[in-house]
């Protein structure tokens, strides 16, 4: 069976084209320092909504994976395997379930957190952990010692990443884990839920420094030819093309999960409200609707790290610094998830947009314009800070999306309101920006269905959810507490302090040792 356009990737920046998905999964971002995008969108036939209706996740997930993924690379066999045992690890038997939160308003949310670190990231970590265990098998079979193929992983973390990927590789055989993260911002809980692993393939690495010095730093690795060819990099942020794909499945099935429901209205529109940072989890939701998922918009939900909403505000200017800041710094917030200066997987939508409004004559041509325009504005990102996208593309982008900006203190101000209008429903702040956001377009679209993205669970964000419920009578913390939590933060620890001022140089090194010791160990 020969792959189909939507099974072969090329880089939004042109160096790298028809590419197998086992390839880009490995390589994670591409040589040029691009992203790595399907060639085309697969459009479902005319029968997805009634065949597709009633399957499990697990069966729904093989279907929409299955055309991204030619069979020739991973027989159905085994990625119905792959999945299965990906989701078997979620405490809920429907792995994403959709709450009616607000009855009257049509506002539901989509709980994303019942996996094993209790945050979105689980949906695709887990699975993407099992893809790189089968590749790597697979790549291995009958090799020994040095000839056996390794996999380095790099990632940076502002907390929920992190924790998920360490979960989904922690003693997987051929791989390296090394995960940096903002020292003193991430919770504590999410720390703890990533230092107490010590399983010998997993390194934390703690940076001075912000989430977006880290995807730097993880940015420098993979720059670097060198490491690449001594130490096959790979990626589990949602550079990795696996993250966005494995993400689409909760859009189909809570679309479905709605129009099931009692309570949702024949015909009712729906709008999807995702609390954004990397702009990872709402590109999943852009793929869906290309392919046919029938949601009116996507509304992206950012706190006061408002990148994304300046550029739906000014006009298509994406740009570090707001024109009223002093600086391009990013700020702490109660959703400290989201406290991204920069979203990378923006780069992705632009190369799709740009692609749609070229008029060149041949695809290939239009391809190779919008890897030319996409070159062009990330080059004027690192330069000068920002770009302007033409209006077609700003227009593209606005027939889909929405922005809002959610302040700190109406993060607050919406768990404390949550809690004390919807039966003492306790939310996570992230959970909480995209509630604010879902309750301003309810005003502006009364009656249409609203699916909120619930991306982490409350217990892991104490000291928000206790600033905005302390006061209430009847509040106790304990009542929300996993069991898994419950002295997690008092386990051994184990985690590497990169010197201030190391910078991507002194990770590497720290990377190149670790690894040699990882693997005198292993022989
Ligand atoms: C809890 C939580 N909510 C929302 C986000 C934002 O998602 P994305 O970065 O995919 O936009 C993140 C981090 O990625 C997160 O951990
Ligand atoms: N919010 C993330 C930041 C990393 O984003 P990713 O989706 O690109 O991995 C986190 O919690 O680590």
């Amino acid at each position: 069976m020969s792959p189909t356009l939507s099974q072969q990737y090329l880089s939004t920046r042109g160096a790298e084209y028809r590419l197998s998905f086992e390839d880009v999964v490995l390589k994670g971002l591409a040589s040029d320092g691009g992203l790595f995008v399907p060639e085309e969108i697969p459009t479902l036939p005319a029968w997805w909504e009634t065949e597709w209706r009633n399957l499990s996740f697990e069966d729904l997930a093989y279907e929409i994976m299955s055309l991204y993924i030619s069979k020739d690379e991973i027989p159905g066999d085994d990625l119905k395997d792959i999945i299965k045992r990906s989701y078997a690890t979620f405490r809920h038997p429907e792995r994403t379930p959709l709450f009616n939160l607000d009855p009257k308003q049509n506002l539901y949310l989509l709980e994303l957190f019942h996996g094993p670190t209790f945050a979105f990231k689980d949906v695709a970590l887990q699975f993407l952990g099992n893809l790189f265990e089968y590749f790597l098998v697979r790549k291995n079979q009958g090799k020994t010692g040095k000839d056996r193929h390794h996999l380095t992983i790099v990632g940076a973390t502002s907390g929920d990443t992190g924790s998920a990927a360490i979960y989904g590789l922690r003693g997987k055989k051929d791989v390296s884990v090394f995960i940096t993260f903002p020292n003193g911002r991430v919770s504590s809980i999410q720390e703890a839920q990533m230092t107490t692993v010590l399983d010998a393939n997993v390194h934390n690495l703690t940076v001075e420094g912000s989430f977006d010095d880290c995807q730097d730093i993880v940015k420098a690795l993979f720059a670097d030819k060198d490491l690449n060819s001594t130490h096959n990099i790979g990626a589990i942020n949602s550079i990795n093309w696996a993250r966005i794909l494995a993400q689409m499945t909760y859009y189909f099935y809570s679309y479905f999960s709605l129009t099931k429901s009692p309570t949702y209205t024949e015909g009712s529109k729906v709008r999807v409200v995702v609390p954004s940072g990397n702009f990872g989890d709402i590109l999943a939701g852009w793929f869906s609707k290309q392919m046919g998922l029938p949601a009116e918009k996507l509304i992206i939900a950012t706190n006061e790290n408002d990148i994304l909403d300046r550029f739906f505000r000014s006009g298509g200017h994406y740009t570090k610094k707001a024109l009223d800041a002093v600086s391009d710094s990013v700020k702490e917030t109660h959703s400290p998830a989201m406290d991204i200066l920069v979203s990378s997987n923006f780069e992705r939508l632009l190369w799709f947009l740009a692609f749609r409004s070229d008029n060149g004559n041949t695809a290939d041509e239009r391809r190779k314009h919008a890897c030319e325009s996409v070159s062009k504005w990330l080059n004027e990102l690192k330069s000068q800070g920002g770009f302007q996208v033409p209006s077609a593309v700003l227009d593209g982008a606005k027939a889909d999306f929405e922005s809002e900006r959610v302040s700190n203190d109406e993060t607050i101000a919406t768990i404390r309101d949550t809690y004390l209008s919807c039966n003492g429903y306790v939310l996570d702040p992230h959970t909480a920006v995209g509630v604010a956001s879902s309750r301003r377009s309810i005003q502006r679209n009364p009656g249409v269905s609203h699916i909120s993205l619930s991306t982490a669970h409350p217990a892991k964000f104490a000291s928000a959810v206790d600033l905005a419920l302390r006061a209430e009578s009847g509040y106790d913390f304990t009542t929300i507490l996993p069991q898994e939590f419950i002295g997690l933060e008092q386990r051994e620890r184990r985690v590497i302090a990169v010197p201030q001022g190391a910078g991507w140089e002194g990770v590497r090194e720290i990377v190149k040792a670790e690894v040699e010791k990882e693997l005198q160990g292993s022989h």
